[in-house]
């Protein structure tokens, strides 16, 4: 994504013309987003000032020349920030922003506010958070709905989707990382919020997923994108349509509601176990595979040691526990020094219990949102890897469940993670993915890189959590408990029945 003063849209309609004085545009409405910004859940640079804004591009999705008429704009900023770590692309992270603009905005609309600016072409009028306004949700549905291009931003459509008008648009209530949209109970638009150039796996695995017949992942319905910057750039994925499995509980939930009452979870995670297999033997069927053999494994080591090095200084409580979790990676690299060599295809990359439903009827699980770890370079997030790394970071999350849901991590909750993360294991391998059980190094290895990937998200979104990964950090630097049995364990005996349907 190329850096311009203001790339504008136009449209091809006698009445419209392009948002006036656009030079002033962002320079008028800088202050009341830097304001507003680093309020945002979605917003990844916290911990580092926020400076200011370079405009990408700005989108008139419902004009906004007219002072008296309500106007959609939509604009893609660069975030400058103070002390980028590493990570962040030269120049900063980038933001989709969907701004309402009106001149007398009603009252309910009062908590959407960002503000009024005091010059530029806005000047006077109402700024707000576009997506918690009906009407201007509506009009990104029916935009979604007519594929073709509008300034730099061109919208896409399944060619058999059938996405009714009219639906009522609402924004979902839950924590997460970019923003979505529920229309009607049918579909569910996810606007992505830190947006990089190329395809977004969010909407590359699920397509590709839906090619090959895999009915684990709800298959996109539409999408929106802006404009490769320039020759051999990549378009730049802006938001993803896909039908809204209504009805359905998200597995996180479900393991709560489990632990608080004390009842078994094996025959859920089981066949969750089953539907993580089927979804990643349809990605190996699909999409590129590739073999990691010692420099790709010696190159894989270092990055962990990277993040643990990075996390550490982020987070001065993993200091003490370094030198031990180094063993892990080195233990990883190891095993290409011995000639072995492990199959690498594209993965979930973010796989927990909260991207996981399971319908009401059928009881079936499906996987959504794969995207991959947020944080993350999407160069990165593409890449092919161990199919095991999904299987470790779920089982990360049966660990998360036990230690801050109703039972706090209580002995008998810890058990229960233990005869959940092996029934998951044994539905993994019994529907044809690799015996987790049967790389030890490989899943030690990923389940230490991702408590360290969650020390550090913890402490940045969510401190009061921070202990639930630093007690895995603690037990994976002690090296005295395995993240999964040798063998797998016979029936659960806990209260309750789970008959693991789907
Ligand atoms: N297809 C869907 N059907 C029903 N609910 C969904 C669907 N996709 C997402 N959700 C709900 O929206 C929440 C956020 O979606 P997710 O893709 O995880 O967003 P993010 O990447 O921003 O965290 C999920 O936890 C789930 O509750
Ligand atoms: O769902 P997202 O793509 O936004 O993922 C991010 O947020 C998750 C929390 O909402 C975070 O997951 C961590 O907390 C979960 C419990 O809330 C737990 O089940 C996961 O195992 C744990 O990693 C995820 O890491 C982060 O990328």
């Amino acid at each position: 994504m190329s850096d311009t003063a203001s790339t504008r849209a136009t449209r091809n309609t006698p009445d419209h013309r392009p948002l006036v004085g656009a030079p002033e545009l962002l320079p008028s409405l800088a202050p009341l987003l830097t304001e507003w910004v680093p309020r945002q859940r979605w917003f990844a640079g916290k911990g580092r000032l926020l400076t200011g804004f370079t405009l990408l591009s700005a989108t008139e999705l419902l004009p906004c020349t007219d002072p008296g008429a309500p106007g959609l704009l939509l604009l893609l900023v660069r975030a400058q920030q103070s002390a980028p770590p590493s990570r962040t692309p030269v120049g900063g992270d980038c933001y989709q922003l969907l701004l309402g603009v009106h001149p007398a905005l009603s009252p309910q609309l009062a908590p959407a506010v960002i503000g009024r600016p005091g010059g530029g072409p806005l000047h006077g009028r109402t700024v707000y958070d576009a997506l918690l306004d009906n009407r201007l949700c509506a009009l990104l549905l029916e935009r979604l709905r007519v594929p073709g291009r509008l300034g730099a931003l061109r919208f896409c459509r399944e060619p058999d989707a059938d996405i009714p008008s009219g639906l009522p648009g609402r924004p979902i209530a839950v924590e997460q990382s970019n923003s979505s949209i529920v229309y009607g109970d049918s579909f569910i638009l996810k606007v992505f919020r830190r947006i990089e150039p190329g395809v977004n796996p969010d909407l590359e695995l699920p397509r590709a997923l839906a090619d090959a017949k895999c009915a684990r992942v709800p298959a996109p319905a539409a999408w929106y994108e802006a404009a490769a910057a320039g020759e051999g750039g990549e378009a730049t994925t802006l938001g993803v349509l896909q039908p809204f499995l209504a009805g359905s509980a998200d597995g996180w939930q479900l393991a709560l509601n489990a632990l608080a009452v004390r009842a078994d979870f094996t025959g859920s995670a089981r066949a969750l176990g089953h539907a993580t297999a089927e979804v990643h033997t349809a990605l190996a069927q699909t999409l590129p595979t590739t073999e990691l053999r010692r420099p790709q494994l010696e190159v894989i080591a270092a990055q962990m040691h990277e993040r643990l090095d990075a996390t550490a200084r982020a987070v001065p409580v993993l200091q003490p526990y370094r030198a031990r979790l180094r063993t892990a990676f080195d233990a990883l690299a190891a095993t290409g020094h011995d000639g072995r060599s492990w199959a690498a295809q594209r993965i979930h990359g973010d796989l927990h219990l909260g991207q996981t439903l399971r319908s009401a009827d059928e009881g079936r699980w499906s996987l959504i949102d794969f995207e991959g770890e947020p944080a993350r370079p999407l160069a990165e997030r593409r890449r092919p890897q161990p199919a095991v790394r999904d299987v470790a970071a779920m089982l990360r999350s049966f660990d998360y469940a036990a230690r801050s849901g109703p039972a706090g991590g209580d002995p008998w909750a810890l058990e229960w993670a233990r005869r959940t993360r092996d029934a998951f294991c044994r539905g993994y391998a019994e529907a044809g993915g690799l015996d987790p059980r049967s790389v030890p190094e490989l899943m030690r290895a990923y389940e230490t890189d991702k408590a360290v990937y969650e020390v550090l998200y913890e402490a940045r979104h969510r401190p009061d959590w921070l202990s639930v990964p630093m007690a895995a950090i603690r037990r994976l630097a002690a090296g005295d408990e395995p993240a999964v049995g040798a063998e797998g364990p016979g029936p659960a005996r806990a209260a309750g029945s789970d008959d693991g349907r789907g």
